[in-house]
């Protein structure tokens, strides 16, 4: 009986020993599909799965296919929690949140033309100065003279003026401008659910294009979209891994290709692929293209035709720098020649004294300021809103 029970003994130990040794085979098996340089512990071997899924170029897609059944064996038993997605801000109320951010407008538009329009006696020269605050905060000529006129009018009615009237009226006045019915939405959604909607983003070097794709991925995940980047930007290389970190950190996929690749074909390939995967925009960064170079500007132009050959175009942001003023304004008329703009983002807003370019822009393409830029912080651009702008210009 004794013989027997150490029989059994022994033979289960044996099972066990051959049991570890196959296992440990199979592991160096798929190691051997690896490079010397990038055979790793099981723990390397689980990232390395983590970021080709996420990735999905083609290496990685075949490192997961022959090394498959014992990476899995690995993940399974070492299960980790991946590197910690960010959850974006939601992007309602931005803006008012970021509204110390116009501090310098507010001072330079809102400040200066009530401490102007609380004069005793508004004649001719003081409405000049007023004419003159508009001006210099970019306003533009056209709107600045509207305003000018509607505030006559309405001081002259109003007689005696309390401080609170002016900033009323002044709030009132700027609202008008700023056109509160135009629609801001980002077209990011296809409403028949038919594909991914597109959104191109085009600008020139330096604006914040890259940046503000990137932090656009955010708004819309905050809002539960479903995204797709595509790094068309093939003209300056570090733009795709600028791109793709502001993906990794959302958890969105990045497309790219090689330095220098077709910006067209990067673009196809994201719209593709988002297609692919069912998401809900394909969100593209185009080349920062100097728009006095026109074979690269019909780049841009090309970009846009060879999407649409799989589905139209729902979105082109024109991203532009506020503290630019008249240069934003003839850039911007350049790529209005190019593509159809329908929306426009305007960065570095905290940068400048000059908030009335929101409005100039407007008027000059007759496309809504959608979005607005207002710190390097990942959650510094907000969907432009009115009548939170007009507050923050004029001060409460
Ligand atoms: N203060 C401030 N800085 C901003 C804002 N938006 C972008 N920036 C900064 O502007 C700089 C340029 O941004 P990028 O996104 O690299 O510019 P780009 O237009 O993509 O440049 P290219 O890729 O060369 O075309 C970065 O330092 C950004 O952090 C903003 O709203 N406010």
């Amino acid at each position: 009986m004794v013989d027997v029970i150490i029989g059994v003994i022994a033979g289960v130990l044996f099972a066990s020993l051959v049991a570890a040794l196959v296992v440990r085979g199979r592991n160096k098996r798929a190691d051997r599909f690896l490079p010397p340089s990038e055979r790793r512990s099981p723990d390397d071997l689980r990232l390395k799965l983590g970021e080709a899924a996420e990735r999905e170029d083609e290496g990685a897609s075949d490192l997961l296919v022959e090394g498959k059944d014992s990476i899995a064996v690995d993940v399974e038993q070492l299960e980790k929690p991946k590197a910690a997605l960010e959850a974006p801000e939601p992007s309602a109320n931005r803006l008012v949140r970021l509204r110390s951010r116009l501090a310098r407008s507010n001072s330079a538009v809102g400040k200066g033309l009530l401490s102007l329009l609380s004069r005793d006696k508004l004649d001719e020269d003081t409405w000049e100065e007023i004419e003159e605050v508009l001006l210099t905060s970019d306003l533009g000529i056209g709107p600045t003279q509207e305003l000018v006129e509607a505030l006559r009018t309405r001081t002259r009615v109003l007689g005696t003026r309390t401080p609170d009237e002016l900033r009323e009226l002044l709030k009132e006045e700027l609202l008008k401008l700023v056109d509160p019915e135009l629609d801001r939405t980002v077209r990011s959604l296809r409403e028949d659910g038919e594909g991914p909607a597109v959104v191109l983003v085009a600008g020139v070097n330096g604006v914040g294009k890259t940046t503000t794709t990137g932090k656009l991925a955010r708004v819309l995940i905050a809002d539960g979209r479903t995204v797709v980047l595509g790094a068309a930007d093939t003209f300056r290389a570090a733009a795709a891994d600028q791109l793709e970190t502001w993906g990794d950190r959302v958890g969105a996929t990045t497309v790219r290709g090689a330095e220098g690749a077709d910006p067209a074909s990067v673009a196809f390939e994201a719209v593709r692929k988002a297609k692919e995967l069912g998401v809900d925009t394909a969100l593209i960064d185009t080349a920062g293209r100097l728009h006095t170079k026109t074979g690269l500007m019909d780049e841009l132009g090309k970009v846009k035709r060879v999407v649409e050959k799989q589905g139209p175009v729902d979105e082109v942001l024109l991203v532009l720098d506020a503290t630019t003023g008249q240069n934003g304004l003839v850039q911007a008329r350049v790529f209005r020649e190019v593509v159809d703009i329908t929306g426009i983002a305007l960065t570095k807003l905290d940068g400048t004294a000059k908030g009335g370019i929101v409005i100039a822009v407007q008027r000059e393409l007759g496309v809504p300021v959608k979005l607005v830029g207002l710190g390097e912080g990942a959650d510094d651009l907000a969907p432009f809103d009115p009548a939170a702008f007009v507050d923050a210009l004029v001060g409460s």
